[in-house]
């Protein structure tokens, strides 16, 4: 886990955390740590991360299991947990007559800071995500991706140490989408703020995440570090110029040369090589030959990765 390998007290930390809804098991005996940065909390629809943050921010209360947020106890130092705390729920929850600027005041201001402190905190957030003109603006005329950008910004008026992130993607085209994740990022970042960030689109979180938790029915499925998720398979991915002509006349003779290859879009993926050519760049030295020989000009030559859709595709194991 992130906080431990850096030797430090985790954000958060659960043991055994169960919680029921009557007979739905939303979550079921999760034991698990989060560091400092941007953590991805992966899982399909009802995979139980909204559980997950409401019962971490004490408003659900939890079946059994115990958790600590920033060293507080989540059933008895609520209150203090929300002080520290910004959310960021799913689900649209912005009062329309207000305007963005009006309603991160009110936030900044229920949560202590003074008036003026109050409106220059506010004035920094919505700046920080992209919110100009129209913070002036009643919400209730803002675009899906204007209302994510609103809600990112009330949950940063307190200045937390903490944010929870509900699908903050969610409804968002691909320009937005691509806006928020570097959002999230710079939150992780720049602004120094640990980040829980739920996505059910594996894709997406491996951008921006230090480490993913994987929820699966309520179990935990994986918790690592997002580049043992993305760890090296053994194979190779080629792309050489010109189009699937060239492609194939490359991975043909790869083929007759002892490769196992196959066309991935506009390159060539080679499975892990036999021994005797995985040792010392034998197999670099081949496909370089291989290339020259049928005057292909090389592009591309590069380890392939298992991405995280391939943990889920895999059906991985629980732990
Ligand atoms: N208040 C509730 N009462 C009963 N069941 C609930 C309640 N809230 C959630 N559930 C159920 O608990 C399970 C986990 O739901 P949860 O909302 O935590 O999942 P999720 O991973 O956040 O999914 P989504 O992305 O769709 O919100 C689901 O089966 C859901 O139907």
């Amino acid at each position: 886990m992130t906080g431990e390998l850096m030797g430090l007290a985790p954000v958060i930390s659960t043991a055994g955390l169960t919680k029921h809804y009557g007979t739905v098991h939303a979550l079921t005996d999760l034991t698990v740590e989060v560091g400092d940065g941007v953590t991805g909390l992966v899982g399909a629809n009802g995979a139980g991360k909204s559980t997950l943050i409401k019962v971490l921010l004490g408003l659900l209360e939890p079946t059994g299991g115990h958790a600590s947020v920033l060293g507080h106890d989540i059933e008895h130092e609520g209150q203090e947990i929300r002080r520290l705390v910004g959310y960021m729920p799913e689900h649209d929850c912005l009062p329309p007559d207000v305007s963005a600027s009006d309603f991160v005041v009110h936030m900044a201001r229920m949560s202590g800071l003074g008036a003026s402190a109050a409106r220059e905190r506010a004035a920094d957030v919505l700046r920080h995500v992209g919110l100009d003109e129209e913070r002036y603006r009643p919400m209730g005329g803002y675009s899906t991706g204007m209302k994510q950008r609103a809600k990112l910004a009330q949950a940063l008026a307190h200045d937390p140490r903490l944010v929870f992130l509900d699908e903050p993607t969610n409804g968002l085209d691909p320009a937005a989408r691509t806006d928020m994740l570097n959002l999230v990022r710079r939150i992780g970042t720049e602004f120094g703020i640990a980040a829980l960030v739920t996505s059910h689109l594996l894709g997406e979180l491996e951008q921006v995440s230090d480490h993913v938790i994987v929820l699966d029915g309520g179990h935990l499925l994986r918790s690592s570090a997002t580049g043992d998720f993305l760890q090296r398979t053994g194979g190779l991915l080629v792309e050489v110029v010109g189009t699937e002509t060239e492609r194939d006349r490359l991975g043909e003779a790869l083929a007759q040369r002892g490769l196992t290859c196959r066309p991935r879009g506009t390159m060539v993926a080679i499975d892990p090589p036999p021994p005797e050519l995985a040792e010392g760049g034998a197999v670099h030295d081949l496909i370089r030959d291989v290339a020259a020989d049928l005057g292909l000009g090389l592009m591309r030559l590069q380890p392939d990765r298992r991405h995280l859709e391939d943990v889920f595709l895999e059906g991985g194991t629980r732990v």
